[in-house]
């Protein structure tokens, strides 16, 4: 894993044991300490520096049996040097009372003038969570130092926070909050979904040279998308480009109860670059469509199948209506060109079974299903799968989506999309804006316009002759809820707090994306 790749790709804790295995076996174990030690140093001066000179301040490390204490202990002894009062603080102790902790690491800091307390001195600027790291597994139950520190010391955690699994981000017992988290060798799943997400704070990682050892199968990877990579996936559009090479999204949304849901699908589909967009509806969702977007194509069941380069699915249909028959109206068309893609989104959730995505996947289909959590829970109750109810959420996704062989885009604050190999995405960058009726429909629109691209591009590759690389579904996924998540954050940062609004803030975030790309002279679609 290159330094660059270090900030993108997170791996499950135990994979970076395993990536330093055999350098301790090889002795670099203390030069690998020497290398976190310092960069812990390092982040909590800088933490310190936010608040006002070094020199003459307080940190307090509290310190645990294995080498996560060892880090915060060599990462004392550095601060002390810069004139910092350094403070360790055992948590584990042997039957004599006798501290439990790295000797070589309290040597260090003893030799550079740190002291050893019971407890967090009350003038503790900053707090090192040293107390377990990789090596924690089960629950942990708090130790009382680590229950009475000073109300505005800055936690910075040691490569995790303590009681955070770094595998998978669960915490069965307790944890201490971060406010910020140093992290070693690369970045960990644990760090970013589930619970330890939320305690991790600001997340760095630190290059102590791993690299070569850590896993490179996408299933033992989780990316994290950026704006390169969602420009990889969703290329600004040819420039020879005519409206069916930028793809075509039929949209299968709406129903006399619920209308806007179509309006809004379209409008995702149309403001994420989408060549055209089809309705296909009842009169009534095609009336709202056409007055908001006269430049959508409308019709009762879509555009011809060999036509639509996308299918979007389930926003607002009516299950007491006719949502089944259109759902299926979708399959059959689908069945004709199996190479379209598929987003399966609110009531086609509930409606869709086992025994066709089973055909989907033989066909060669990408789907992708967007539950938000309560979906998930349901769908995973309704169609079952080994693993599927584990608590770690990545690993319960991988399972159900290999299973199922569809790809899931699971809808959160921080939104993860699976692949059935295994290969995962995760989009930190949404907030609480987004928690409004209706976003779902703007994204499922979004997701459609991304697929649409990737399929009409891969068609006229394959007609020019040439063999389309292969850009992964749950890449696509992930373009389309960044792209999403983003247009979220510019309504904010606008003012606006209206769904209504969501699709045009999507268009710009897009036309941004498309234009930054140019002036990099990337290749376009
Ligand atoms: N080995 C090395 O040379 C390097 C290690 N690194 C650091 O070392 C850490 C891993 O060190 P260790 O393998 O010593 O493990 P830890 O320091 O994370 O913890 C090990 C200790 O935790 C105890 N423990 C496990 N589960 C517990 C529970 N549920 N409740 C209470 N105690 C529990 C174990 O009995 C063991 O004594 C990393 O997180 C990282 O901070 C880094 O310095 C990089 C280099
Ligand atoms: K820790």
């Amino acid at each position: 894993m290159s330094v660059e790749e270090l900030r993108r790709v997170a791996v499950a804790g135990s994979a970076v044991r395993a990536a330093e295995a055999p350098l301790l076996a090889a002795g670099r174990g203390p030069a690998m300490m020497r290398d976190a030690a310092w960069a812990l140093a390092e982040h909590a001066a800088a933490l310190l520096r936010a608040r006002g000179p070094v020199a003459g301040t307080t940190v307090a490390a509290l310190v645990g049996p294995g080498n996560n204490g060892g880090d915060a202990l060599f990462a004392l002894a550095f601060l002390r040097r810069r004139g910092v009062a350094a403070v360790a603080v055992p948590v584990r102790h042997d039957d004599d009372g006798a501290p439990r902790w790295h000797a070589e690491g309290w040597a260090a800091l003893r030799a550079a003038g740190g002291r050893r307390a019971d407890a967090v001195p009350a003038a503790a600027a900053l707090v090192i969570d040293g107390m377990l790291g990789t090596g924690f597994a089960g629950e942990l139950t708090l130790p009382p130092a680590a229950r009475a520190l000073p109300r505005d010391a800055v936690v910075l955690a040691c490569d995790v926070p303590s009681g955070v699994d770094a595998d998978t981000g669960e915490v069965r017992g307790e944890a201490l909050r971060a406010d910020a988290t140093v992290t070693f060798g690369a970045l960990k799943t644990g760090l970013l979904v589930g619970e330890g997400a939320a305690l991790a704070g600001e997340v760095h990682p630190v290059d102590i040279g791993l690299g070569p050892q850590l896993p490179t199968s996408p299933a033992a990877r989780l990316r994290l998308a950026d704006e390169a990579a969602v420009r990889a996936a969703h290329p600004a559009p040819a420039p020879d480009a005519h409206k069916y090479t930028r793809g075509l999204v039929a949209v299968a949304a709406g129903s006399p109860r619920y209308p806007g849901a179509a309006v809004l699908s379209c409008s995702g589909a149309l403001h994420a670059g989408a060549g055209m967009v089809h309705h296909a509806g009842p009169e009534a969702t095609r009336d709202r469509v056409l007055a908001e977007h006269p430049e959508a194509l409308v019709s009762t069941e879509g555009p011809a199948p060999d036509r639509a380069d996308a299918w979007v699915a389930g926003p607002g249909l009516d299950t007491q209506d006719d949502a089944r028959r259109r759902w299926e109206g979708v399959l059959s068309a689908l069945a004709e060109r199996p190479e379209a893609a598929l987003v399966a989104d609110a009531s086609a959730l509930e409606l869709v079974t086992a025994a066709q995505l089973r055909a989907l996947r033989e066909a060669g289909t990408p789907v992708v299903l967007t539950p938000h959590a309560g979906e998930w829970a349901r769908l995973r109750e309704r169609l079952p799968a080994d693993g599927a109810d584990a608590a770690d959420p990545l690993a319960a996704l991988r399972a159900w989506s290999a299973a199922h062989g569809a790809t899931v885009l699971l809808k959160g604050p921080r939104t993860l999309t699976v692949q059935p190999d295994g290969e995962a995405w995760l989009v930190a960058d949404g907030g609480p804006e987004l928690a409004m009726g209706g976003t779902g429909d703007v994204l499922a629109g979004a997701l459609g316009a991304v697929l649409a691209a990737d399929v009409a591009r891969r068609s006229r590759a394959r007609r020019a002759g040439q063999a389309p690389g292969p850009v992964p579904t749950a890449a696509l996924a992930a373009a389309a809820a960044w792209l999403h998540a983003r247009a979220g954050a510019e309504q904010a940062r606008a003012g606006r707090l209206t769904t209504r609004t969501l699709p045009a803030a999507l268009g710009a975030v897009t036309a941004r994306l498309w234009r930054a790309g140019d002036e990099d002279g990337r290749t376009r679609g």
